[in-house]
């Protein structure tokens, strides 16, 4: 057994060549019996804010995670200093299989589509009604990412003083999609509590564009959040200098989490397989059996239209479908 100085953890085996001459080192993966699990809140220029038995440590990924990268809300595997003193930094060890991966595009000159966010269960996407008008096509597209990535969609419409929700709520009522609908004056009391109850025990993560009053809202929701600009923050460990980054925030009664996605403007939606899409649509999906292979579910072979016609589902369910798969379609302004 050899180990290849201190900080590695891995021990390389090197099996006794047998008759056929050499064979391959058989790299045993080290348990790590020993790590304490963690939460990831934060992840900013490579050191993750993790939450370890309810203490905030800082740690780095371990050399033997290689490219894995390790996002919020991941639960992962930690060793070393998990005190969470000053200066104290602790490894990341293990990324524990995720639930469900949330992607965004990555920037014009990154050819990659970035994990944002793992392990959330919802979307809530965030939408002024007015001061900036809703745009529908900004919610398909989330709605896209979120039944692709198996996450359950959320409708927040916000500025409810401004304007009237059942404009846009008619055209997602095909889709089903649940909905709150808030305005800032009574957020603070007791106005928040619809979408609290909608957070209860899951991992919620918020987008919405500049504007629409999501950190308004996220602050109603988390209010020891604001306490994080100025100084580094008991609950998340942040500073202010990093409010730009994804952040995972604890709900005050423990139940649940809220994770806030700053600058994260657009999904990257190419990848996306409508056979995923479908998945959300029961009534449709059994409907696609007809189909021709690698259908579109847009095309003049699909099957879809005669399922509708024979009666098996509503025709603005299809409907809907077809303008989310369109919406697929990167557009400028997306
Ligand atoms: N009339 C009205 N204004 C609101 C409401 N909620 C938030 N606002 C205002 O809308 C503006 C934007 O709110 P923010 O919470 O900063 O919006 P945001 O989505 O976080 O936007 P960025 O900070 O740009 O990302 C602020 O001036 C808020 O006071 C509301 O319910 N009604
Ligand atoms: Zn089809």
């Amino acid at each position: 057994m050899r180990r290849y100085g201190k900080d590695s953890d891995e021990d390389d085996i090197r099996v006794r060549p047998g008759r056929r001459g050499s064979r391959p080192r058989t790299r045993i993966r080290p348990k790590h019996e020993d790590a304490s699990e963690g939460f990831v809140t934060t992840v900013d220029r490579g050191r993750c804010t993790c939450l370890v038995d309810g203490r905030v440590i800082t740690a780095m990924k371990a050399r033997e995670l290689g490219r894995k990268s390790v996002v919020v809300g991941d639960q992962v595997a930690l060793v070393g200093d998990l005190s969470g003193d000053e200066g104290s930094l602790a490894r990341i060890v293990r990324v524990e299989d995720r639930d469900s991966v949330l992607r965004r595009t990555a920037d014009d000159d990154d050819p990659y589509e970035r994990v944002v966010v793992a392990n959330a269960d919802q979307m809530a996407i965030v939408t002024a009604l007015a001061d900036p008008e809703p745009r529908p096509r900004m919610i398909d597209r989330c709605l896209v990412a979120a039944y692709d990535s198996g996450l359950e969609p959320l409708l927040v419409l916000t500025k409810s003083d401004l304007a009237p929700a059942d404009p846009l709520l008619d055209v997602y009522a095909p889709l089903g999609v649940p909905y709150v609908v808030t305005t800032r004056d009574t957020l603070g009391s007791g106005g928040a509590d619809a979408v609290r109850e909608r957070l209860k025990d899951r991992m919620t993560v918020f987008v919405g564009h500049s504007g629409v009053g999501k950190t308004t809202l996220v602050n109603a929701l988390v209010p020891e959040r604001q306490r994080a600009t100025g100084h580094v923050n008991a609950v998340t460990g942040r500073g202010r200098h990093t409010t730009t980054s994804v952040l995972a925030l604890p709900l005050s009664d423990g139940a649940g989490w809220v994770i806030d996605t700053p600058g994260v403007r657009s999904f990257g939606l190419h990848h996306v397989d409508p056979g995923r899409v479908i998945k959300a649509f029961p009534d449709l999906e059994p409907g696609t059996e007809g189909c021709p292979r690698a259908c579109s579910h847009d095309e003049p072979d699909c099957a879809l239209d005669e399922w509708v016609a024979q009666g098996q589902a509503e025709p603005a369910r299809l409907e809907s479908l077809r303008r989310l798969l369109a919406s697929r379609e990167r557009r400028e302004g997306d």
